[in-house]
């Protein structure tokens, strides 16, 4: 069987979603996740861009061992010497350089004309690997680019020193047949294509990008690009699970495996949907709720009799299982270790304190605490940094009744270590705590956008919060769980703030909606 590199973007062009914005401990964490995954390249985000992006991108080249870290840059020198500075320490240093080759992109945003525009990447591939070893040269908007410009712009290239050659459908326009078409044409007209690795990366605004995907490789690409749960620029990227997922259930069909870890398909997607606050769509193939469900009478008949009837994807192959070691209120801190173990979190004695406290406080309101809440609460003590200052929420009490005006009364400690206390009113209870914070907090706050999830299941379900907003204009997501719907939406409100107001420098991208 032939194999095939993953190469996962979710870090860079997966945060590139409108709306989602990782902070640098969320992304070292998605980093580590996307190591165990299996995925041989991950591209960390766009080191020039910005300098947390540099941070965060340089934390995880010096962290992972078992994927090749990779970071985006311009054909630019100043872009490919940041990224080197950024990377240098990687295991294997990798950059990823683009530039677009099609006439509307050429003529319109570069305004360069063709020999130019091979002329910079030629002179860039050959500047970057003065430094890298393995440098990958994207072809941006290839699909709707001359072919045989193509040809001529990927021959030089490779003779300039590109390892890896990416033909992307920037705008998610190819369908299966024409995209094939493609990468065979490249393979059978540049003659030193044997060279490098020939990559898809595609795009799903016609809902392609799966399927084109799986075409290039029918048609001689070694590397495929994408995201997990699908989410990227605009309509998303093509969905690295599925593609997994395709070529191990299809295996009669492709004749081709990849080193992706399939039983940590549900833990990954998990993490990085509440991370990035882009919640699963419920009919998702392989890991949305219903993927795994069957509701009519004749299909559960026929799961009942023999599963293969209606399941052709087992639950336990992607990562879902059920469990049978239930935590609840009498439960020591040893069964809660074991249990964290067996999620496969590995955290410091002091993060174990935190998490044991949180679990604790859960078992007094809740009977039974799930694998679900367990996630929550691990990934949110993963993820907090005691050690900078902040808003903590100390008591809130709300009155609520349908004839009066809602009133809440906050009091929280200050990133000053000083406790405060206001009270507020607003049209409803939620709005009501959100005036009194923005009173307590003095900062210019608006609340852009509110959702709310229910965690598990039943009338104990734990609620989660996730709130955009823009602090002194810059735009900020904020996540928070609690049994109650109001806490939980005071701590989205609070880490929301907190994140802004520790790492200013991090959250000056304004999404716009162009
Ligand atoms: C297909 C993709 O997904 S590509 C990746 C897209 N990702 C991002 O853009 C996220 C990160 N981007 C950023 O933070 C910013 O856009 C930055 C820091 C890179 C650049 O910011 P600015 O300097 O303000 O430029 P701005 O974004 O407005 O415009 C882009 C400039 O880069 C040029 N450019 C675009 N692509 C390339 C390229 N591959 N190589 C060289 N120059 C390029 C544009 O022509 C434009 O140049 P101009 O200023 O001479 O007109
Ligand atoms: C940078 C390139 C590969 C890209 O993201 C695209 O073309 O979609």
């Amino acid at each position: 069987m032939a194999h095939v590199k993953v190469f996962d973007t979710t870090l860079r062009d997966g945060e590139q979603s409108p709306g989602v914005n990782l902070n640098q401990l969320e992304k070292l964490e998605i980093a580590k996740q996307l190591e165990r995954f299996g995925v041989d390249i991950m591209e960390a985000g766009f080191p020039a861009s910005s300098q947390s992006e540099f941070h965060s991108v340089q934390t995880i080249a010096r962290t992972i061992e078992n994927a090749s870290v990779t970071g985006l840059a311009r054909a630019k020198k100043s872009d490919i010497d940041t990224a080197w500075e950024a990377l240098k320490d990687a295991a294997e240093p990798r950059l990823h350089i683009f530039l677009a080759t099609s006439p509307i992109h050429m003529t319109h945003k570069l305004q360069k004309t063709p020999q130019q525009v091979i002329e910079t990447a030629v002179e860039m591939v050959s500047y970057a690997r003065e430094r890298f070893p393995q440098v990958e040269w994207s072809a941006e908007d290839a699909c709707r680019s001359d072919l045989d410009f193509l040809v001529s712009i990927v021959e030089r290239v490779i003779d300039a020193g590109a390892t890896v050659i990416n033909l992307p459908d920037t705008v998610g326009y190819t369908t299966p047949a024409e995209y094939g078409e493609m990468f065979r044409y490249i393979r059978e007209h540049v003659p030193n294509i044997d060279q490098v690795s020939l990559s898809a990366h595609c795009h799903d605004d016609l809902g392609m990008a799966v399927a084109n995907s799986l075409a290039a490789i029918e048609n001689g690409a070694t590397q495929i690009e994408g995201t997990i749960n699908g989410i990227g620029e605009r309509a998303g990227n093509a969905s690295l699970e599925e593609i997994a997922v395709a070529l191990t259930i299809r295996n009669n069909f492709y004749n081709f495996q990849t080193n992706l870890v399939l039983s940590e398909i549900k833990r990954t997607s998990d993490l990085v949907s509440k991370f990035t606050g882009m919640k699963v769509p419920r009919n998702k193939a392989v890991v949305g709720e219903n993927a795994f469900a069957h509701e009519s009478g004749i299909h559960q008949d026929g799961m009942l009799k023999n599963a293969s009837t209606y399941e052709i994807i087992t639950p336990e192959m992607v990562g879902i299982h059920k469990s049978n070691l239930v935590l609840g209120k009498h439960s020591g801190k040893h069964a809660f270790i074991d249990k964290i173990n067996s999620l496969g979190y590995s955290l410091s004695e002091e993060k174990i304190k935190e998490a044991f406290a949180s679990f604790k406080s859960l078992t007094d309101r809740k009977k039974e605490v799930t694998d679900e809440d367990l996630f929550t609460i691990l990934t949110d003590v993963q993820t907090d940094s005691q050690e900078l200052p902040k808003y903590k929420l100390e008591t809130f009490q709300v009155q609520y009744g349908s004839q009066n005006i809602p009133t809440a009364t906050v009091a929280l400690t200050n990133p000053e270590g000083a406790r405060e206390e206001l009270a507020g009113t607003g049209r409803g209870s939620v709005e009501a705590i959100y005036n009194t914070l923005e009173g307590l907090i003095h900062e210019d706050i608006h609340l852009e956008d509110y959702r709310l999830n229910s965690i598990g299941e039943g009338r104990d379900a734990l609620a989660e919060v996730h709130v955009r907003l823009t602090v002194n204009e810059v735009a900020v997501n904020g996540r928070g769980a609690a049994q109650d719907v109001l806490e939980a939406s005071a701590h989205a409100f609070l880490n929301a703030v907190n994140r802004v107001l520790m790492d200013p420098k991090a959250y000056t991208k304004q999404t716009a909606n162009i």
